[in-house]
């Protein structure tokens, strides 16, 4: 997923979403406005085809894995240009479903064409939700991640697939994911606090400038604003490329989801209680960045002959388009080797947008003295 769709999804804040058994309803109309829409265009599909990282582990993981797929039948949940449905029949299957909501669907049965396939490929144009298929199929493979993995909820349409299409001895690409936290250090956070001042300041002129050019007292709207702005600057959470030096304590996860079984239900809310020690000497807690891996190891019965993943953690040259989110601590505290940072850790959908995530991040720091400090809790948003 790229950072036009997120664009996108982050403008649907009126998205009409009602809930039913803590799964959301979604008006299919405002969703396709709102979500599908970027989708739909060549520039966004190019930015994933551009991003190697993602490349190669799903280039790999199909030719690395070719007994898979000689002679199978296969679904792409999501096709966009084409690219792994192409791949899946170069491969050797024997069919390929490639399923596709958005017009992207005319350009991926161009290219299917153009490359020989289409005996193989059929590009199917709809909501992988609405289709109907006339078989049940070996592999189901699918880019379906989202910023910190589970932003923008497509996973919810291959689990759909995966539960109407998916033979009972049938292989997910990728079969495994996995979320995780890391305590972090960083300038952004003194950068986001100096814009919210900036603008609290510039709001303060304006009240004042008002009262004085038009007569009029804006000053009962200060509160209301600084709200609005201290959600915006400070509690959205922040897409960076984090250096690898920034990470300054281990690394924990906070979900594993095997993508044979998990359920809508499962994924509805990440909750966890994780604990890292800080391994750098001296230096600031600024913050926590998150980042998610996915795995192609087959299954169980029917392994990966070469297990291959792809990552997106702090990297010094492999960087990925997801990047990592970035949840900015304001003020920052000064830690130190050994020290421990207990976190309570929550996500969930937006009440307004199923697509979007809202999280509830707490966490106390016991210093390596043994002694404790007062818990701190913050809110942050994924839009
Ligand atoms: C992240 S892109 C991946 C595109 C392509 N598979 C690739 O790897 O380059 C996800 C694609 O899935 C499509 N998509 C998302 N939800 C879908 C659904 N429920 N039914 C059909 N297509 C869907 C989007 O329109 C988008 O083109």
């Amino acid at each position: 997923m790229g950072s036009a769709a997120n664009g996108a999804a982050a403008a649907a804040v009126d998205m009409a979403t009602s809930t039913s058994n803590g799964v959301a309803t979604v008006d299919k109309g405002v969703d396709f406005a709102n979500y599908f829409c970027t989708y739909a265009f060549l520039y966004h599909q190019k930015e994933m085809l551009s991003d190697r990282v993602r490349m190669d582990a799903y280039f790999n993981s199909v030719f690395k894995n070719k007994h898979h797929f000689i002679g199978k039948t296969v679904l792409d949940v999501g096709t966009g240009s084409g690219i792994l449905a192409i791949w899946s029949a170069q491969a050797g299957a024997k069919k390929v479903y490639a399923v596709e909501a958005t017009k992207m669907a005319e350009h991926a049965r161009e290219l299917v064409k153009a490359n020989n396939l289409h005996d193989v490929v059929e590009v199917i144009e709809g909501s992988i939700e609405d289709i109907t298929l006339p078989e049940k199929v070996d592999v189901i493979i699918s880019e379906w991640m989202g910023y910190f993995l589970l932003r923008e909820s497509m996973f919810d349409s291959v689990i759909c697939a995966r539960d109407r299409w998916l033979k009972p001895t049938g292989v997910m690409y990728p079969s495994h994911a996995r979320m995780w936290l890391a305590p972090i250090r960083s300038g952004l956070g003194d950068h986001k606090m100096s814009d919210y001042e900036g603008c609290m300041d510039d709001w303060l002129g304006f009240v004042k400038e008002t009262k004085s050019y038009y007569g009029v007292d804006m000053s009962v709207l200060t509160k209301p604003f600084s709200e609005e702005q201290k959600k915006y600057y400070l509690q959205n959470s922040v897409w960076n490329n984090l250096h690898p030096n920034q990470v300054v304590g281990t690394a924990t996860i906070l979900m594993e989801i095997d993508c044979l079984t998990v359920t809508v239900e499962d994924i509805l809310k990440v909750q966890a209680s994780v604990s890292s020690t800080i391994t750098k000497e001296d230096t600031r807690l600024c913050g926590f960045g998150g980042w998610f891996d996915v795995h192609f190891n087959g299954r169980e019965e029917n392994p990966a002959e070469c297990e291959v993943e792809l990552t997106t953690a702090p990297s010094i040259d492999d960087g990925t388009h997801w990047g990592q989110q970035v949840f900015l601590l304001h003020p920052p505290v000064r830690v130190n080797q050994g020290d421990e940072v207990l976190v309570n850790f929550s996500m969930s959908r937006s009440e307004e947008n199923h697509r979007l995530m809202k999280v509830d991040l707490g966490y106390k720091l016991r210093l390596s003295s043994g002694k404790m400090l007062l818990p701190v809790i913050n809110k942050f948003y994924i839009e």
